[in-house]
């Protein structure tokens, strides 16, 4: 069965984990779908793991395109998530439009963008003319170079109180789900119960509606450094769909993320 919005509501509402995983190409996006990964995240981080830059600024609208189609090509059922790249969507609601259309026409199914409060108006925008929207909140990336690293966001009471109004900002301008990352547990949690939309965390602890990895770090594939909410599936598995399959065991019985891999 398609994976669509009404789906992961109602996973949300039944209390099930919704699974999602990064997926960059079609033999990818056909093992994680055969492997019942409801969602495919066309992440930005494709920068990082697939063309071996240091941060995900340097991705195209270009680049995300080819990449949206290619695993368009490969799913079945999973709902295809595209990351909208900096520079594409932060201007004007207009030119987010203009960007998340060309996700949209290569395959996607949403699109999803980084940032709070601010970024209201732009997901309105985006929903009224027929464009789901995952917003991205916490450790956003693309914001490396202000945070100065990627740093766990909201440990102070504070900034813990900015994500909270944050996430309830984008819920109300019509975001399909909020994404939470690397965000102390407790703040997630808090957020996920008074929200009407599904939370999806990754370094947020399990008191979210579901879980996230890129892909190449829960088979240990990236070389690069390993963030604490990781965990590699491979050696218990032995093979790329034993430990997708795990991975998604792990999420829906919520033994993943345990406390080692949470904030
Ligand atoms: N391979 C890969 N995996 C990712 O999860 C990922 C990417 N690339 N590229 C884009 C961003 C960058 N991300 C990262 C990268 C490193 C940490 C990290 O090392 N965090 C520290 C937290 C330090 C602290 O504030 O205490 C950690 O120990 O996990 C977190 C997120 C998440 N995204
Ligand atoms: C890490 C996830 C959430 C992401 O945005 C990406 O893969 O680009
Ligand atoms: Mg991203």
């Amino acid at each position: 069965m398609k994976i669509t919005v009404q789906t992961l509501m109602k996973l949300a509402q039944e209390g099930q984990k919704i699974t999602m995983l990064t997926c960059y190409d079609a033999s990818f996006a056909a093992t994680l779908d055969e492997a019942g990964v409801e969602t495919l995240l066309v992440g930005d981080s494709l920068g990082m793991v697939m063309q071996g830059a240091d941060s995900t600024l340097p991705v195209t609208l270009e680049d995300m395109a080819y990449h949206v189609r290619c695993v368009a090509r490969g799913a079945r059922n999973a709902l295809i998530i595209g990351d909208m790249p900096f520079g594409s969507y932060q201007e004007s609601p207009q030119q987010a439009f203009a960007s998340a259309a060309k996700l949209m026409q290569a395959g996607a199914h949403m699109v999803k963008l980084e940032g709070g409060a601010f970024m209201a108006d732009t997901t309105r925008f985006l929903v009224e003319r027929g464009i789901p929207v995952c917003s991205h909140i916490g450790l956003t990336p693309q914001y490396v170079n202000t945070f100065g690293g990627y740093r766990v966001q909201g440990k102070s009471e504070d900034d813990a109180a900015r994500i909270r109004a944050d996430a309830r900002a984008l819920a109300d301008a019509g975001a399909s789900m909020v994404l939470m990352e690397c965000v102390p547990a407790a703040l997630a949690g808090a957020i996920t119960a008074e929200l009407p939309v599904p939370t999806i965390g990754i370094g947020a602890g399990p008191e979210v509606s579901g879980q996230v990895l890129v892909i190449y770090d829960m088979l240990g594939v990236y070389p690069g450094k390993k963030a604490r909410f990781v965990k590699n599936f491979m050696p218990e598995a032995g093979s790329i769909a034993g430990a997708v399959k795990a991975y998604v065991h792990a999420v829906k019985n919520g033994s993943f993320p345990a406390a080692e891999h949470c904030f």
